[in-house]
């Protein structure tokens, strides 16, 4: 039997970082877990690729998918719906490859439920301000939504504790390092618990 994938599940609030950090952790030729592309009723930012950066859908058809029970978990957040495809999530775990998502807050928490086993990581701004700084400086919301971001933002950093790791994004190389070694420990740690239930299987 193939021993299953780790889900691991990148969250914190908008504008801390994620999406680099997801995607310099990607561009490293060493990674070697899959991205879950999620599905959203946003409208695509310029140079975003439907498929690449999200599955774009309409409102019915995202409202579908939920009825059809094709999404681990969804989340409507600033106006809009976003979600993470189920099959994609078990046939890759199933096939013993780890997958990596990398969603807002109130999915993680629905992932949790799903898969406690996973291992949930909290990217955390170093400090209010400098969250807000990031998002102003990436220019992509109006001021009525960066208002409603930072709003989002206070109430996503009081569930920090609810995750096993806050990863700091100070540098964005220094975060992808201390994500990678998070990572790298935590399989140490399942597969030296996994061996040593075997050794007691055999002896006994
Ligand atoms: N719950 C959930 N959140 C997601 C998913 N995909 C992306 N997100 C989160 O939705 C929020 C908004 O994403 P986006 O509009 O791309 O803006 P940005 O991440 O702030 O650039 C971010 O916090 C993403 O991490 C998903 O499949 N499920
Ligand atoms: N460690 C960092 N230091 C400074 N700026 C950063 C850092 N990480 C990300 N940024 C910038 O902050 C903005 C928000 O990052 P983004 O990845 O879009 O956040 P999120 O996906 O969490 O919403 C972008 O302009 C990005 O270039």
């Amino acid at each position: 039997m193939v021993e299953k994938g780790l889900l691991i599940v990148l969250s914190g609030p908008s504008g801390v970082g994620k999406g680099t950090v997801r995607k310099q952790i990607f561009s490293q030729p060493e990674t070697a877990f899959e991205y879950s592309i999620s599905m959203t009723t946003r409208k695509p930012r310029e140079g975003e690729v439907d498929g690449v950066d999200y599955f774009f859908k309409s409102r019915e058809e995202f409202e579908t998918l939920i009825e059809q029970g094709k999404l681990l978990e969804y989340a409507e957040f600033v106006g809009n719906y976003y979600g993470t495809p189920v099959d994609y999530v078990r046939e890759t775990l199933d096939a013993g490859k780890d997958v990596f998502l990398e969603i807002e807050v109130q999915g993680a928490s629905q992932v949790r439920e799903k898969f406690p086993e996973g291992l949930f990581i909290f990217l955390a701004p170093p400090s209010l301000s400098e969250l807000k700084n990031r998002i102003v400086t990436r220019g992509t919301e109006s001021e009525d939504l960066i208002g409603r971001r930072m709003q989002a933002a206070k109430d996503e950093i009081e569930l920090m504790d609810l995750y096993d790791y806050v990863v700091e994004n100070d540098q964005v190389d220094s975060a992808c390092r201390r994500i990678n070694a998070i990572i790298v420990a935590e399989h140490c740690r399942r597969e030296r618990v996994a061996i040593r239930y075997k050794k007691m299987l055999e002896v006994d």
